[in-house]
């Protein structure tokens, strides 16, 4: 007895632990897939969700399936057997009182399946609520300077506080759907007794039954009444891990975008020929408001353009048209005379520096965020070069570990951090540059100083590259070979300095607004 009760102990360990490695790799697994399908979503995909959402998704929704293997799959197999083993011996000792035995657990089991299909959809919305939850909890932690400055901690404590309160409701309707489900399973666990010893004694006096039997068979109908109440339990747990995990499953399930799929054309090299033909645009996400309207604009290699406009204009649309993040909705845009939409995107890429509106550095050393990204074999000496050239370098070696010094978002200045995207930008030895009001967030020796890089790349031949650049303060772009003014969507002027100021609209209008603010 001791011996059997001992291996039987083993034997459960051992599925336990069986259990727990399978329930690991299948976490590990999800969270892989589902990150890798996350990171080959188009980018109008995250246009539409919210960071706390994927980030829910990624942790505690991929470990509520682990409850599906770890304990929920693993007690239901052992009850039903143990169940339907029940049943059997039942309907041996004695068929009609086992007949009347399997209605009242046929019964318990429907409300089962009502309850589990309940638990489904509140798992579900407690999925939605945690995530909503996440996403302002991220969003104060990560804008903590301005909810200190502008003293909104008690409005983010409420904000907060309305999901916590939507989440304690639905838990309270799970706790009161649970009260009502072990109610009857109290009341049918009670009745299958009832019917037992009222059925049973009948059949004892007719001399159908032993009172033996009878006995054995009001512990058999016990032992299954029990296992469908387990099986019940954890069916509804299981349902709950299934409602939270459908989001998962569904965002696994997404096809990669398709520039990841196609193969498309490499060229021998990139010259830098950039053509806009008629190209109009909207974001899928606001779909009536048109972004770009019939954009001509032909930039040729080596050519240092500057876009200018209004705030709202158009001009970032524009770099991101080019880059590939959308795709046009009119019109076409063609890389050395080639549709961009053929060519190979990730070659394409690796061909081109960009410097965006607020760089964002990774949580890793300097050094590491000026290689990132950079598919050639390059030295440190080739980092300090590219830290030199975006005018980084002295500020980086007057750090106490220099290029080994781990930065993030917060660490450095907003002009320290453009930077060193533009050094990662340029390390890249791009074919094409494009500086997103790179300008923006620096002084005005900075600014002087980016002034001097773009002469550089203008005036080195060995080095001749493309540049687009997007700039508010004009006096950075004045040297720009061709000067592309925006408004409305719309290129309204195009020229050189010179020519513009002589046009007198727009831009002239800019670069005296720009000159008597400076006075
Ligand atoms: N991801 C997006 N989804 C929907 N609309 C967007 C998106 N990005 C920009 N817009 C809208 O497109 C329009 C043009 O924006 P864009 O960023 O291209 O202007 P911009 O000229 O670069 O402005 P700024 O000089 O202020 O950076 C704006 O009305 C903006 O609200």
């Amino acid at each position: 007895m001791c011996y059997s009760r001992n291996m039987q102990v083993k034997i459960f360990g051992l599925r336990g632990c069986f259990f727990g490695i399978a329930n690991m790799i299948l976490v590990k697994r999800m969270r892989e897939t589902l990150y890798s399908a996350l990171l080959l979503q188009d980018i109008s995909f995250f246009d539409n969700e919210t960071v706390g959402d994927l980030t829910s998704r990624l942790g505690s929704d991929c470990q509520q399936v682990s409850r599906v293997i770890g304990n929920d799959l693993n007690l239901i197999l052992r009850n039903a057997v143990q169940g339907t083993g029940a049943l059997i011996y039942l309907l041996i000792l004695s068929w009609p009182l086992g007949l009347c035995t399997l209605i009242i657990c046929s019964t318990l089991a429907a409300v089962m399946l009502i309850y589990g299909m309940y638990q489904k959809k509140a798992a579900k919305l407690t999925q939605e609520f945690t995530a909503s939850a996440n996403q302002v909890a991220q969003e104060a932690f990560s804008l903590m300077r301005t909810v200190r400055i502008y003293g909104t901690e008690n409005l983010e404590l409420e904000r907060y506080k309305l999901w916590l309160e939507k989440l304690a409701s639905i838990s309270l309707r799970q706790s009161a759907a649970y009260g009502f489900w072990n109610l009857s399973f109290n009341t049918l666990y009670h009745s299958t007794q009832v019917i037992a010893v009222l059925v049973g004694g009948t059949f004892i006096l007719g001399g159908h039954i032993t009172a033996e039997k009878l006995t054995k068979f009001i512990l058999y109908s016990e032992w299954l009444i029990y296992s469908t109440w387990w099986v019940g339990d954890n069916l509804s747990s299981l349902m709950q891990s299934v409602g939270a995990s459908e989001k998962v499953f569904q965002l696994m399930d997404l096809l990669p975008s398709d520039q990841f799929i196609s193969k498309g054309l490499k060229l021998q090299r990139l010259v830098g020929q950039i053509e806009f033909v008629n190209v109009s645009f909207y974001y899928p996400s606001r779909a009536a408001i048109p972004v770009l309207q019939h954009v001509n604009l032909s930039v040729h290699p080596g050519q240092v353009v500057a876009i200018v406009g209004l705030s709202g204009s158009g001009k970032s649309t524009l770099v991101n048209l080019l880059l590939r993040l959308y795709e046009p909705t009119n019109g076409q845009i063609l890389i050395d005379g080639f549709p961009l939409r053929e060519l190979d995107i990730k070659w394409f890429r690796e061909r081109i520096g960009y410097v965006g509106q607020e760089p964002k550095l990774f949580r890793m050393d300097i050094s590491s965020n000026i290689r990132y990204g950079c598919t050639r074999d390059i030295s440190q000496k080739d980092v300090e070069w590219a830290a030199k050239q975006a005018y980084a370098h002295d500020f980086i070696s007057s750090l106490p570990n220099g290029y080994e010094t781990v930065v993030d978002d917060d660490l450095l200045s907003g002009g320290q951090k453009q930077r060193i995207a533009i050094a990662r930008a340029i390390l890249r030895d791009p074919a094409i540059l494009i500086l997103d009001e790179a300008t923006s967030a620096l002084d005005a020796e900075s600014e002087h100083n980016i002034k001097g890089v773009l002469r550089a790349i203008g005036s080195d031949f060995t080095t001749k590259r493309t540049v687009i650049v997007i700039a508010h303060r004009l006096s950075t772009i004045q040297a720009a070979d061709r000067i592309v003014v925006m408004n409305g969507g719309q290129i309204i002027e195009m020229g050189n300095h010179r020519e513009l100021l002589h046009q007198d609209g727009l831009y002239a209008r800019l670069t005296r607004r720009q000159a008597d603010a400076v006075a």
